[in-house]
């Protein structure tokens, strides 16, 4: 089964800190964005400026209903909890799900420089911002977990996130 889901904006450290915790657990990791990546044999980017958003989207949904019937953590994408049938699989999941939160200032410096974000490169300070405010409710209402990522080592976070999923599952 899937242990855990994390859940977060763009550059929160869901892939990152995903693959540290399967690490811990021994278990797969399971990110949307890299099996969407298998499946199309395409990159993100790719996929964008090929097929556009719309079909990223649902292949997105497709994948994430698929990754369930899978074993490991599963990092999804920045995007995901926005589609209220996604959002309705992890509300109806009982799989603990962590909300990594992250601030802009915190956001963009992680994100500097990168392009493999095709929405990051879109937004400027103002708008990534507008945008985590317009997610913000779609990620709340899908976690049982929230946690604040901004100076925090992966590692931490990963610890923390253990002790949330043994609080809650005894
Ligand atoms: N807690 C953290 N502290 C510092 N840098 C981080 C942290 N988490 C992630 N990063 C860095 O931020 C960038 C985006 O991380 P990533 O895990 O891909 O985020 P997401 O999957 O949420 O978009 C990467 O360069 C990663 O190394
Ligand atoms: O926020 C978004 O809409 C997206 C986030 C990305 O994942 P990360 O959150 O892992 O960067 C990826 O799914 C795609 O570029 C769209
Ligand atoms: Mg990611």
């Amino acid at each position: 089964m899937v242990h855990s889901i994390l859940v977060g904006f763009m550059g929160s450290g869901k892939t990152t800190v995903g693959q540290l915790l399967a690490e811990r657990l021994n278990c797969p990791h399971l990110d949307l964005d890299a099996l969407i990546v298998a499946r199309v044999g395409k990159s993100i980017n790719q996929i964008f400026a090929e097929h556009g958003e719309a079909y990223f989207r649902s292949l997105e949904a497709e994948m994430l209903a698929g990754a369930f019937k899978r074993e490991g953590i599963l990092s999804t994408g920045g995007g995901t909890p926005v589609r209220p049938s996604n959002r309705r699989l992890l509300i109806n999941s009982g799989i603990p799900v962590v909300y990594l939160k992250a601030s802009p200032e915190v956001i963009i410096n992680r994100l500097h420089g990168d392009q493999s974000r095709p929405i990051f490169q879109t937004l400027d300070k103002k708008k990534l911002t507008q945008l985590l405010h317009e997610r913000e409710n779609a990620y709340e209402q899908s976690a049982t977990i929230r946690l604040s990522t901004d100076h925090k080592e992966p590692s931490e976070i990963v610890h923390t996130i253990l002790k949330s999923i043994g609080a809650s599952v005894q």
